[in-house]
Order: structure tokens, then sequence, then C-alpha cells
């Protein structure tokens, strides 16, 4: 008798699709079992329909299937469904895919906002799926919707949301992002020709994102299992696209809300305390360290931190006092592994160690 459950993946072409079937080919609890994209791409196997960038080749167990289109009717048979759609047509067919009964973990922005639909970065705020599972015991029913954040937001708050828990509320941060090329898709992507010999100081909707979505992410869950906001925390973000692949770098400044400030010290050693929930539960993606705070005055660099844990992990480096706020440092992760399909797996790994897959 098999013990996995079928997985299927809408975007499975995508940037972020692409990743989804690296991770989930050799995973020991889901199956890729069926793959969905536009019509542009139904009816091929996956082989022919995809343009892969990867750097590692195709897996085997995806080459042969065949890309079906994004209709529920072609999913009931799967256990849960991660979604790496153009959030262009995200908000349409993932609802479909509720309606009809099926779990949802998403990248899309369309439901972040959702007041029912938990925003989730599994190292930081799984206990927010708590939600999910109280509902799903009342009203017997298991269609629903998860999302994971934006991919610069997911490499924000694991840190804030480490300090937070160890030293109490942050009252101010800012952040000025260096984001990957990967982060803004394949169909059309960024042109070559814009970002060679060249940095690009704008991603529509990125600040917006950064700043509510950190509020959302390290918010609580209110009486009514709505998500609170965290509103006594101010976040101002600045976002460029620069010419690297793979990995998005942030620099940070953090201001406590406490007169007691820790040492720099000590801000190191909660980072590097941090554990998270997808570890305890022995998450076979969950990192062996969420947080890996780098000495090397030049670190972390994205072409060589970004795979740390299998991209799963996010590096912290330059961590030292700032003469406005109270801390610097800069925080690299991974777009589409901690920032997009690794944290939609980590969070379906949660969801099957708690018995609601
Ligand atoms: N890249 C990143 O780092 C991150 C991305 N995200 C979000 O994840 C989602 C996917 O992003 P990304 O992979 O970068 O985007 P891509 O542009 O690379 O991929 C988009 C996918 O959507 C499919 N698609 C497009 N139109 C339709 C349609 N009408 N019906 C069904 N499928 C369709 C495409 O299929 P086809 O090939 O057939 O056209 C493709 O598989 C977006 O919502 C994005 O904002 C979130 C976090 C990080
Ligand atoms: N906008 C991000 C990718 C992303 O996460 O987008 P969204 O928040 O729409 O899912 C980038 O360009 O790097």
């Amino acid at each position: 008798m098999t013990t996995t459950k079928k997985a299927g993946v809408l975007g499975a072409t995508g940037s972020v699709g692409q990743k989804f079937i690296l991770l989930l080919a050799e995973h020991p609890d889901f199956e890729l079992y069926k793959l969905g994209a536009s019509s542009r791409s139904a009816g091929r196997s996956y082989a022919k329909a995809v343009k892969w960038r990867q750097t590692a080749t195709i897996p085997q167990s995806a080459t042969e299937l065949v890309v079906v289109e994004c209709k529920a009717s072609e999913f009931v048979d799967c256990d849960v469904v991660f979604s790496g759609l153009d959030s262009d047509v995200a908000g349409d067919i993932e609802k479909e895919f509720k309606e009809s009964g099926l779990v949802v973990i998403s990248n899309a922005k369309n439901y972040r906002r959702a007041p029912d639909v938990p925003l989730v970065v599994p190292l930081i705020n799984s206990s927010h799926l708590d939600v999910v599972a109280r509902r799903v015991k009342q009203e017997k029913k298991q269609g629903f919707i998860i999302c994971n954040s934006n991919c610069s937001t997911a490499g924000l708050v694991v840190p804030l949301g480490a300090l937070i828990a160890k030293f109490g509320d942050i009252s101010d941060v800012t952040v000025t992002t260096l984001q990957a090329i990967s982060g803004a898709g394949f169909s059309p992507g960024v042109l070559g020709f814009d970002i060679l010999d060249n940095v690009i100081p704008y991603i529509s909707g990125e600040e917006e994102k950064l700043e509510w979505e950190t509020k959302k992410i390290l918010g609580s869950i209110a009486e009514d299992d709505s998500f609170a906001l965290r509103s006594n925390m101010t976040v101002s973000a600045q976002c460029n696209r620069v010419a690297v692949s793979d990995g998005h770098l942030e620099c940070v400044s953090i201001k406590f809300a406490t007169p007691n400030k820790p040492s720099v010290e000590e801000v190191k050693q909660a980072l590097r305390d941090y554990v998270c929930e997808s570890q305890k539960l022995g998450c076979p993606s969950a990192p062996k360290q969420c947080i890996y705070v780098l000495e090397e005055d030049d670190r972390p660099q994205p072409r060589l931190d970004r795979n740390r844990d299998n991209g799963y992990a996010i590096s912290v480096g330059r961590v030292r006092e700032d003469p406005v706020f109270d801390f610097k440092f800069i925080v690299l992760s991974h777009n589409t592994v901690i920032g997009a399909a690794g944290s939609g797996i980590l969070i379906a790994e949660t969801l099957f160690k708690k018995g609601l897959l």
C-alpha cells in the first residue's frame, strides 16, 4: 500500500513551477501526480511543454507526465495542489479548486489579504495553520487555500520573528532589497538587455507587499480566528532588481520598542538559536538550521549562500549596531525555494504531520 500523497502542480512550467518539480521529484511523502499550465502547454508531455531553466536536469518522474489545463476536474484525485500560477489567472482557478474540495497551497498574491486565508512562511508562523485545522474540524470539509508570502517578505520575516520572540516588539523596520531575476518569472521575465550592466530600482507592487504582508505574518490570531495585523510595527521598503539568477539580498535596519536593547552578540545568538515548528515536527524538508549567522565581512552572497540546506535556510550577516535605528544586518533567502515552492512544500509537510492531508 502506498503512503505517499498525490501532489498536483499548477503553473508547472514557470519559474516557481519548475522548482516545485525539482523539490517534489524525490520527495518521501509527495508524489508528482498532475501538472497543469495554460492551454499553450496542455496536451504535451512536460519535457516538451516546458522551457527548462534550472541547472539540474528535468527529473525523470516529470518528463512523461502530460500537462493538463488547470481545471479542478483534472485534479480531483490530488491530496494537495501547489499553485505557481500567474496572478492574472490564479484568482479564479484557485477559487474553483477550493470550492471543489481541494487543498490549494498558493504562491500567487490574490488571496494573501483575504481575512480568512492564512499567509504562512513556515519557518516563522506555521501556528497560523491552526486556524485551518479548527475550520476543517468544524466544517467537516476539506477545501481551503493557504498562501505563501511574497518572496522578499519571506526572507525578511524570519529574522524579525526570531528577534521579536526573544526580545519583544520591534517598532521600526527599513529594508532595501536586491532581488534576483528569477523572481520576475519566465513569462515574459526580465529582458537581458534591461538587466545586463544595470540595476532597476522598481518592482511593481513589491514595496507595498513587504510593508503589509510582514504585518500579517508576524501578527496574531484573533478570537474569531481572523488574522490581526501587527499594527505596532512600521515597515518601510525599497526594492531593486539586480543581475543575479536566484537569491534575494536585503539590507535591513530595525529598532526595538523596548528601552532595554540586547547587544550585537545577543542578537546573533538569538538568530542562531531560533528553531521553527517544522524542525520540531521532523518535516523532511525542514532546514537543519533556520538562520545561519555568518561572521565574514562580505557574506552572505547569493551565489555562495543561497543553497544552504537546499535553499530552505535563511542567511544573515554583517549584524552590527545602527546609528539611526538599533541594529542593521544583511539577509539572504532563496526566492524560489524558501521564498516560493519550498515554503509551499514545508506547509504541506506540516499539514501532513498534523494529519490535515
Ligand atoms: N518567482 C518567484 O520568485 C516567486 C513568484 N511568486 C508568484 O508565483 C506565481 C508564479 O510565478 P512565476 O513562476 O515566477 O511565473 P512564470 O511566469 O514563470 O510562470 C507562470 C505559470 O503560469 C502558467 N499560466 C499562465 N497563464 C495561464 C492560464 N491562463 N492558465 C493556466 N496557467 C497559466 C504558465 O503556463 P504556460 O507556460 O503554459 O504559459 C506558467 O506555468 C506568481 O503568482 C508569482 O507572483 C511568489 C513568490 C516568489
Ligand atoms: N515580485 C517578486 C516575486 C514575487 O514573490 O511576487 P508575488 O509577491 O507577486 O508573488 C520578485 O519579483 O522578485
